[in-house]
């Protein structure tokens, strides 16, 4: 998972999309979330949005569920042509 930066026991990612494409994508990824119960933790800027990752219910750790919704993301950044974003 490339796009993803590992801190502590939580993974981020970052997008490339202006602030109104960006509203879009976060309504988009937060449908799926309700669909699998988990959520991430979202930055929504002027021309980036940025996504943590980690699971509250065990004590902000890191499980399955964290880079499923991961991959999901990128796949929904990808399709609203947000560019992944170095850090
Ligand atoms: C009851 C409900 O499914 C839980 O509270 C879910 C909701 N979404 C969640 N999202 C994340 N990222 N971590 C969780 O532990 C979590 N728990």
């Amino acid at each position: 998972m490339p796009n993803w930066r590992r801190t502590g026991d939580s993974i981020t990612a970052a997008y490339r999309i202006r602030y109104h494409g960006g509203v879009a994508l976060i309504v988009h990824v937060a449908d799926v979330e309700r669909l699998i119960s988990h959520h991430a933790d979202i930055d929504l800027r002027w021309d980036h949005v940025r996504f943590t990752v980690t699971t509250h219910d065990v004590g902000h750790k890191l499980t399955p569920a964290d880079f499923d919704l991961a991959q999901r993301i990128d796949k929904i950044a990808a399709a609203h042509e947000a560019r992944p974003l170095a850090e």
